[in-house]
Order: structure tokens, then sequence, then C-alpha cells
């Protein structure tokens, strides 16, 4: 299923209802934090490739073949390590070479001949750090952006994969992620990394926790405190600074996830899973309606927009799961749990009364949830979420209810609601497209491709009409749709031409027969199927189109798309 993306993460926001992948059991180990030495980090070596067309300019030749061997199948046995996949996915490109202060508004003070040997960044020209009034620093564009431009490729400067971490006594805390990052970024600490992070936010140590402290294991917590007090101990700074820096990790790190959208084989990528701390992708601001999004190959983080931007327009990203762009206010404020209040365009609209009132129950699928599905026999499966998509649950457990967010003047209101009003069960957008796609996955399963096709067809409306432009996950919608097409002997066509342009738009570059290969073999169609439908892939030509024309040419009824979130009873 599709993974949840943290970005610029604190990990427990979204855990009211979080669609988080199977992980694997951390082994219970008693054992102390190995304090791996690391060589301090010299950001003033560091430099990148600054360039007016940034896909053009990286050769994703080189990289894709350094990809497909990091992750062929004898040397993905090997337990990996961050260390490893940096040196085994090279970015190279082409352009101006410039060194990262210079970008972040301080001069370098090393020579072209001193900087490192590989590159850390390519940025575009277009693009440029400046004051955004009452968010700090933003991303701008210089000039017009079209688009499905690719704008930066980056290197994390500190990072580490999950599987680095899971083994740890303090694996399942919630803030376990950003913790050890922090102690990572206390093993590279360097008196260049220290002048870099002066810019970050914040600029003091902020008071918002980052635990869910009621549910944590209290041993565990004190193990991971006593970690993090450690890795820093031997750090000449003032226990205000130390604590500031923990604080610029957790508001700057972004998780980083490879073919997060694919659904066939995903799995494969778990161990590439990770996060950092990224010197120039740190600078976007969030917004409920972003203009950018991003992907991953390995730890490189590469951002792509998703609409035309005239220049003075800043760039944002958003720090929450696209499908929750559309639920009500007071959910992804709770989701975003951040340092700031978003005053973007939707934030300023109200939410619907019956959010307000009442006490609500949210039906959560995730993982725990999703195995249980998985347990199913596919027909079962398919009678199960068809019943959840219209509200019925089985099991009470996969529930968690929630007070009402009021806001003080709707206090009084609230109270007289609550007197009266049932409780309400909320199945958010996010949850239902999960459910949509494990059963689609069944129905393929069981060759019922006609009712495949129309639910991958409902997920493609979902992400057409409440997620941004170009959502990563409309590839894989159109792909599925068009093998359940193919296997149904129908004209496919559309399908295909959907996928490849899609694709194209969300990764900033032509790359989908190497991006999507394995999703199509590893697909529960017939071989000649697959065939069919990587020589029409092959053989489609690439005509971008305005999202509206895109989105027209699926040709959706109104009832085929999925509301945003739905309150039961409705
Ligand atoms: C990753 S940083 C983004 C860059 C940051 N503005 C800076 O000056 O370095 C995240 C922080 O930026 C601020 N921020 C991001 N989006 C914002 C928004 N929409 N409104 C207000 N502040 C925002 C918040 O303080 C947040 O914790």
């Amino acid at each position: 299923m599709k993974q949840s993306k943290s970005q610029f993460f604190s990990k427990t926001s979204d855990d009211f209802a979080s669609i988080s992948m199977p992980q694997s059991t951390p082994k219970r180990v008693s054992k102390k934090v190995k304090q791996l030495k690391r060589t301090p980090l010299d950001c003033d070596a560091l430099w990148g490739w600054q360039t007016e067309d940034v896909a053009s300019a990286v050769d994703w030749n080189t990289l894709q073949k350094a990809f497909d061997a990091l992750v062929a199948p004898s040397l993905w046995a090997d337990k990996l390590k961050y260390q490893k996949l940096v040196q085994a996915l090279p970015l190279r490109a082409s352009g101006s070479k410039t060194p990262l202060f210079d970008l972040l508004g301080r001069t370098a003070v090393k020579k072209p001949e001193e900087m490192s040997e590989s590159p850390h960044f390519a940025v575009s020209s277009a693009i440029a750090l400046q004051e955004s009034p009452g968010k700090g620093r933003g991303w701008f564009a210089t000039k017009t952006i079209e688009a499905g431009t690719l704008v930066l490729v980056e290197r994390p400067l500190v990072a580490l994969l999950d599987v680095e971490w899971r083994d740890e006594p303090w694996a399942d805390c919630s803030s376990a992620d950003t913790a050890a990052l922090g102690m990572e970024l206390a093993k590279s600490f360097s008196r260049s990394l220290a002048s870099l992070l002066e810019q970050f936010h914040p600029k003091e140590p902020t008071s918002i926790s980052s635990a869910d402290s009621e549910d944590e294991d209290i041993e565990a917590l004190t193990a991971m405190e006593d970690a993090v007090a450690s890795s820093w101990k031997q750090i000449d700074l003032s226990e205000s600074a130390k604590r500031r820096l923990q604080d610029v990790v957790r508001l700057n790190s972004l998780g980083f996830y490879t073919n997060s959208e694919q659904l066939c084989h995903h799995c494969n990528f778990l161990p590439l899973t990770g996060s950092g701390v990224f010197a120039l992708a740190s600078g976007f601001n969030h917004s409920c309606e972003p203009s950018v999004q991003r992907f991953s190959i390995g730890d490189l983080t590469a951002f792509v927009t998703n609409q035309k931007l005239e220049a003075g327009t800043e760039l944002h990203i958003t720090y929450i799961e696209s499908e929750m762009l559309r639920a009500p206010k007071s959910l992804r404020s709770q989701s975003l749990n951040r340092d700031f209040t978003c005053s973007c365009p939707p934030c300023g609209l109200d939410d619907p009364p019956e959010l307000k009132t009442g006490r609500r129950t949210f039906m959560r699928v995730d993982a725990p949830v999703q195995a249980k599905l998985s347990l199913l026999p596919p027909e079962e499966r398919v009678e199960t979420i068809a019943a959840a998509l219209q509200g019925q649950m089985d099991d009470e457990e996969d529930a968690e209810e929630e007070p009402p967010e009021v806001d003080e003047e709707d206090a009084g209101e609230a109270t007289k609601g609550a007197e009266k009003s049932e409780k309400n069960t909320v199945l958010l957008g996010k949850d239902a497209q999960e459910l949509r796609v494990a059963q689609a996955m069944a129905l393929m399963q069981l060759g019922r491709w006609e009712e495949a096709l129309q639910t991958w067809r409902q997920l493609a409306a979902f992400a057409c009409h409440h997620c941004p432009p170009y959502d990563e996950a409309l590839a894989v919608f159109a792909t599925q749709a068009a093998l359940c097409a193919l296997e149904m002997k129908a004209d496919a066509s559309q399908y295909v031409k959907s996928a490849i342009e899609s694709h194209r738009m969300a990764f900033g570059f032509d790359c989908f027969r190497w991006r999507y290969q394995r999703e199509v073999e590893e697909s529960s169609v017939s071989a000649g199927v697959k065939e069919s439908f990587l020589s029409a892939a092959a053989g489609c030509p690439l005509e971008l189109e305005p999202f509206s024309k895109a989105v027209a040419a699926w040709n959706f009824s109104q009832d085929e798309v999925p509301p945003a979130y739905q309150i039961f009873p409705s």
C-alpha cells in the first residue's frame, strides 16, 4: 500500500489515523547505543550545480544504473548502512559549480579546488531563498517556472536509514526517528555545520514537545533520552544550544522513500527508507495548496513543481500527506502539529458543524488493520472493504475515539450539540484510499477486471479532485487501470497515456519505464497483458497537457469521485 510520507516530521502528528507501513518487529535487545565514529562534516567543502534546467543537467543514466546495481539481489542482501547508500548513488550533473554557503547567503571560505569530490545538489537558477513574511525564509521563483519542472535534487547533510535504528530498545518511541537523526548530527558535528545550522529554524529552542508521552513506554523513553544525552555529551555547546539543534532536526528533517507510490513491489525498497536534514530543501515552507512535490531515489530527493509559477511566487511543499489536504481544517492542523498555524486560503475556511459537535470516532486503516485485511481470502476482503467504505466496522478496536476540536467561541454551541448528537464515525480520504487500493488489488487477484478498473478509476478521481495536481499516485492508478482494461480486451490507450504523462509531470523527467517495469512485472495480470502494456507505454508519445485537460481525459462521472472525507451516519 502507498507509504505515508512524513514531511518535515513530527511523526507523532498524525498518529490519530496513521497509515503506516507494516514494519519489521524491532528486536528487543538491551544494548548500549554504538557510538560510531564519523568524520566531522565539512560544510565549507560542499557544493553543487546551479543550472537553468535541472532535469537535463543531471546524469540520470548513471544514477539509474547505480541504483539498479544497488538493489540487485546480491547486494541487497547486505545490511545496508546510510554511508554505503551515499557512495552507491552518484549525483552527476552540469551547470555552474556553486558552493553551498553561497546559496545560503554566506560566502564560502574554500576555493573550488578545495571542494569535495562529489556534488551535493543540483538547483534551478530560477529559484532563490528569500524572506517570506511571517514564515522566516522560503524559496521563491525568480522567473516563470512551468508545471512539471524539477527545481532541486539534493542529498541530505546528515541522514540515517530507518534500518539503522530499528533494533534499538527505544525504536518504538514516537520520536525515535528524530532522536536517531539528532544523534547522527551529534556524531558528524563540526564548526562549519554549526555555522550552517545557525540559519535554520528555530533560532531558539522551542517548547513544543514531539513525544506523545501518554502512550509511551517509560523505560524505552528513558533509554532514548540517555542515548541522546550521551551522543551530545562530547559537543562543546551550551545545553540550550544543544536543545535548539535537536529542535532544528525535528522541524527540518525530511523522510525519504523510494518508489513510495508503487503498489506491487514497494517492499523491495523499504530498506532504503530513512530521514535526513537537507541544507536547501529545509527552506521550503508548508501550504495546504502546495506547488511543489517530491520523490526520492535512495537519499537523493527531488522537488518538482505541479503548476505554473510566476516570478515572485513562493514555492511551497506540504508537510502532511497529500490525501489529507482536503480533510477538514481541524484534522489538517492536528496532522500538522507544528510551531505555526497555516494561513493558506483553505485554512481560512471553517469546518462543517458536524465535526465541531459530539464525539467522533475515526476509522483507522493502519498497519494492523491492513495486516488483518490481507489475511482474509480475497472475496471476503472485497466484501469487508465494501462495508467499511459504507461506514460499517466489525471491530471497534479499529476505531479511535477523539474529542471534537472546538474553538472557544463555538464551545457553548458544541456543548449543546454534544448532549443531543450521536457519535460520528469519520472516514478520512486517505484511509478510504488505502481501502480502495486493497479492494482493487483483491479484485484483480479474483480476475474481476471490470470492478477492479472501476475502483482504480475512483482512486484516480480522488487523486485528481482532492490532491494537488499530478499527485504521484495518479501514475500508478492509471497503470493498474490500463492493465485491467487490457485484460478486458478494452481500449487501454487513454490509461497508458495518462500513466506516462502524469508520471512525467510528477517526476520532472521521463523515467516511466525505468521506475515502472518491475511494478508491471509484479502485477497479477497475465504475461501477455504485461507485455502489451510495456510495448504500448514505450510507443506512447509524450504530449504534456494542462492538468485540467489531463483530468478531463478520464471523463469521470460525478458518482465516480469519492468525497474528500465521510462522516457516518451521513
Ligand atoms: C523546514 S522550515 C521552513 C523554512 C523556514 N521558514 C526557515 O526560515 O528556515 C519549517 C518552519 O518554517 C515555518 N513555516 C513553514 N511553513 C509555514 C507557514 N505556512 N506559515 C508559517 N510558518 C511556516 C515554521 O516555523 C516551520 O517550523
